[in-house]
């Protein structure tokens, strides 16, 4: 009798190109597998001994003879390779049309109704790297006040602001604002705020990055357990993606470690249900700064915490950890890569050395993790419990 199931994402580590990745132009991402090439190999014996070498087309990590887990990878039937495009196909919805982008910048009319709103101009609007955009328009921003729009490959418009300039709760009512405007025809997946601290040549963006986003458009595997009385307890930036619907209580973090903590931290407490945590470093810090060392780092000291995790677990509780795209840092751009995400699984109920295979969709996650609670599914994918239970 598993009760609670800690859903637990590693942003962006996929294993390998989806069969579409020519349709997002990324034929041969491969994010933990290019990393392993580039950096001549990588340390991870915990995830290793779940299974990780076993998942079928891995590449890089050799197959052990027995894994402690059950093991398999996934395909993403959502048209996207965004994170709330990833998250909201994990709990349970399929998004058969793309978000809106704005690769050459925001329309003036939105640019007019947002600078209005706000009572200020704003810098930038176009698209952009958060860190290079930062410094390019940072002098002027000081000098004027004026926040900094910009977007990315990604439905998303950004506001960065120095911390001393705009204060956060300043800039998170703008972002509340952009929110309004950018909704129906221009509707973007995320406004996020991104503030940051310092001075020229050396600003450093911090964690009191928020993210604004649009309601999952149906009812996903969060809402149903919430409604049968089960806690969803967010850690990370899981609150934001789904704009809280689902969440009984919720947790925002510093960092990946303060992810693993805070998970452990809820593990040690009496609750049931779904533990979602997002771990985003590897992402935000790594992957679209094109930065393969940093990226194997980060996947060796969360390897490093696995057996903490692990021990936490208490009999009637499972793991399953998994991906919502890929961010491969060798990869031309500073873009996500739409690949296969791995999935590993462990727990006293879950049966060792189980290849659930290539799953259809994110969204056989959902299902399981209804099945396993005894709840209804989203009626979309499809359980594998009785694999590997
Ligand atoms: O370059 P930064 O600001 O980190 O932007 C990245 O973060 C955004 C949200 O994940 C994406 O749009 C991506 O491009
Ligand atoms: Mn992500
Ligand atoms: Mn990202």
């Amino acid at each position: 009798m598993v009760n609670r199931v800690v859903l637990f994402v590693i942003d962006s580590v996929g294993i390998g190109a989806l069969p579409d990745a020519e349709e997002f132009g990324d034929v041969g991402a491969n994010t933990l597998g290019n990393i392993i090439k580039a950096e001549g190999g990588i340390h991870l014996p915990n995830l290793i001994s779940l299974g990780l070498g076993n998942i079928d087309g891995i590449i890089g990590i050799d197959p052990i003879e027995s894994p402690l887990g059950a093991y398999g990878r996934s395909d993403e039937v959502s048209q996207g390779k965004d994170t709330t495009t990833g998250h909201w196909e994990l709990a349970g919805l399929h998004l058969t049309k793309p978000f809106k982008t704005f690769p050459d910048g925001f329309p003036e009319s939105v640019i007019q109704a947002f600078e209005e709103k706000i009572g200020k101009k704003i810098l930038g609007n176009k698209a952009a790297s958060g860190t290079a955009i930062i410094e390019e328009l940072g002098e002027e921003h000081l000098k004027t006040g004026y926040p900094i729009v910009y977007t990315s490959a990604d439905s998303v418009f950004q506001i960065a602001a120095h911390e001393e300039v705009i204060p956060i709760e300043e800039l998170y009512k703008m972002c509340r604002i952009a929110r309004e405007i950018m909704m129906g025809d221009h509707a973007v997946a995320r406004i996020i705020a991104r503030p940051f601290v310092g001075t020229l040549g050396s600003f450093n963006r911090t964690s009191n990055r928020r993210d604004f986003s649009l309601n999952p458009p149906g009812e996903t595997v969060l809402d149903i357990a919430k409604r049968e009385g089960f806690d969803v307890i967010a850690v990370g930036k899981i609150e934001d993606i789904f704009n809280g619907q689902g969440i009984t209580e919720a947790v925002h973090t510093e960092d990946n470690m303060d992810g693993i903590d805070q998970t452990i931290n809820y593990l040690n407490k009496e609750n049931k249900g779904i533990i979602f945590t997002n771990l985003v470093d590897f992402d935000s810090k790594y992957g679209h700064r094109r930065d393969a060392k940093g990226y194997k780092q980060a996947l060796e000291d969360m390897d490093q915490r696995i057996p903490e995790l692990l021990k936490s677990l208490k009999k009637d509780d499972m793991i399953m950890i998994v991906a919502d795209h890929g961010n491969d840092p060798t990869f031309k751009g500073t873009d996500h890569t739409r690949e296969y995400i791995p999935i590993l699984i462990y727990g006293e109920a879950v049966k060792p050395n189980v290849n659930i295979g290539t799953r259809k969709s994110f969204a056989d996650i959902a299902a399981t993790i209804a099945d396993i609670l005894g709840i209804p599914s989203t009626g979309k994918g499809d359980s594998f419990k009785s694999l590997m239970m």
